[in-house]
């Protein structure tokens, strides 16, 4: 890569764990190259093609379930000791923005898992928080959107809920943009995927402290 190119993503990297660090959340248009964007995406709709996307679940260990009355979205875990090249990529990125948090914000992250997204037509998440109540180590989450376009019409907004001063609450609803980068902290805010009308894809990561 060239100088200039590493440059930029360090400064991407500092601003969004500034963000973190300042709000909890932040959020970057135009994370990847729109190239990286659609080799990503090409090798998730190959993955998909293949089958090899299962219904995700809830919850972790004995309490995991499949249950498409709270999510009725698709995935595929990638798996560390066999990612293609691209993935690999996405990787590398993935491990200077890890660097990048925690240098800024002290939240000693060790390790990432991360996996491919797809929700068919009609498909959502009711609202959630990424922490199980009986595992605490997701730390902070990082969603990449891979969408090759997207109208407000399509909907499948990720809506965000925040604490709001007069004690109530508000909420931001953040397209999933091809390219957009989403990072929050997965045991303070609490978000949900509205129905989306149209296959939406995308990467969720999260970094972990053990
Ligand atoms: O895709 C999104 O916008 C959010 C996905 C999500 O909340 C999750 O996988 O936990
Ligand atoms: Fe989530």
């Amino acid at each position: 890569m060239k100088a200039e190119a590493i440059d930029d993503w360090q400064q991407k990297n500092e601003r969004i764990a500034a963000d973190l660090y300042e709000k909890g959340w932040s959020l970057t248009d135009r994370y990847l190259t729109e190239a990286f964007r659609k080799e990503l995406l090409e090798e998730q709709r190959d993955l998909l093609h293949h089958g090899q996307f299962r219904h995700a679940g809830v919850g972790s260990g004995d309490s995991f379930a499949i249950k498409p009355e709270i999510r009725s979205d698709k995935v595929l875990w990638m798996d560390q000791q066999q990612l293609t090249p691209l993935q690999q990529r996405y990787w590398g990125l993935m491990a200077a923005l890890q660097t990048a948090i925690n240098q800024r914000c002290y939240l000693g992250l060790r390790s990432f898992e991360a996996h491919f997204a797809m929700y068919p037509p009609g498909s959502f998440y009711l609202r959630h928080l990424d922490q199980f109540q009986s595992v605490h180590y997701r730390k902070v989450t990082v969603i990449l959107y891979l969408n090759e376009t997207w109208e407000e019409s399509d909907e499948g907004a990720l809506r965000m809920y925040f604490p709001a001063e007069n004690g109530s609450e508000e909420h931001l609803d953040v397209l999933p943009l091809g390219a957009r980068l989403v990072v929050f902290l997965s045991g303070e805010i609490p978000h949900e995927v509205l129905p989306t009308n149209k296959g939406r894809i995308s990467i969720t990561g999260w970094f972990r402290d053990r």
